[in-house]
């Protein structure tokens, strides 16, 4: 059995009277990468903010590598090993990629920890930002002011900072999102190669990529899942192909 990493258990996250997020149970494994899927609204941008602290379910429990972290703030959640890629970039553009990787490395130092043990923090974020900076396959384009870079590099930058925080699990939203065909491929590339030691949720729009990458799927539709299961269970389920894929397989 794969290991548990992060487990939401029934949560639900209501604005006013829509509830964005229904009842809704997921696991993520360390190893395998489970992918969210459903039509624009159905609450899987909600359930990221969920699971990453962003904001607090209305009822449920969210436990990462076995704790509790229901309630607790991103910053939190971060250092208990929680890694998250924003749709909105958040990288600053006039910094080169080492150096953005460098400030994210840097983040996951507690201040305390900065200012007691400053030369060995100094020296673990300069390792775990040289290793995410590999791990990115971004070496080539260290030195290179992040603003001229390509649109997927920027996008490999983004993971290469989640990862300089060290994280176990790591949810990536809409990594493909605007890319190429070549860009797309090596994003698809870079995220199989994360899959070892990881555990993995992403949202993604793009059905082949995630038809290529998912382990496990769930679809959601109105805040709710409406399947779980791997893919090729997900892709026979009559309510799934009617709601969601059926559309366009026969588009
Ligand atoms: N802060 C908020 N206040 C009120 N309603 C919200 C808020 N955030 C999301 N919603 C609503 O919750 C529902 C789910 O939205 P959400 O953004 O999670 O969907 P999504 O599946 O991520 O959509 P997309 O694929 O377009 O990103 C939508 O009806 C949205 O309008």
């Amino acid at each position: 059995m794969p290991e548990t990493l992060l487990a939401a258990r029934n949560i639900t996250k209501r604005f006013g009277g829509l509830a964005a997020v229904h009842d809704v149970t997921v696991e993520l494994w360390r190893d395998r990468i489970h992918a969210v899927i459903g039509p624009n609204g159905a609450g899987k941008s909600t359930l990221t903010n969920l699971l990453s602290g962003d904001i607090a379910p209305t009822t449920g429990t969210v436990t990462l590598a076995g704790r509790d972290v229901t309630g607790w703030n991103p910053e939190r959640i971060s250092r208990a090993g929680l890694g998250r890629s924003y749709q909105k970039t958040n990288i600053f553009l006039p910094f080169t990629v080492w150096e953005n990787i460098r400030l994210a490395a840097q983040s996951r130092t507690p201040n305390a920890a900065r200012w007691l043990k400053l030369a060995s923090s100094v020296g673990e974020a300069n390792e775990r930002a040289e290793r995410a900076l590999e791990l990115a396959g971004l070496q080539q384009r260290r030195h290179q002011v992040a603003a001229a870079t390509s649109h997927g590099e920027q996008r490999q930058l983004e993971i290469a900072m989640t990862l300089a925080t060290d994280p176990q699990v790591l949810l990536l939203d809409e990594p493909l999102a605007g890319m190429g065909t070549a860009e797309a491929e090596r994003m698809v590339e870079l995220l199989l190669r994360l899959k070892k030691d990881h555990a993995m949720m992403l949202v993604e729009h793009d059905m082949d990529a995630v038809f290529t990458l998912a382990d496990h799927l769930t679809v959601m539709v109105n805040g709710q899942v409406i399947a779980s299961g791997t893919p090729a269970q997900v892709r026979a389920d009559p309510q799934v192909q009617s709601a969601y894929l059926g559309e366009e397989e026969h588009g």
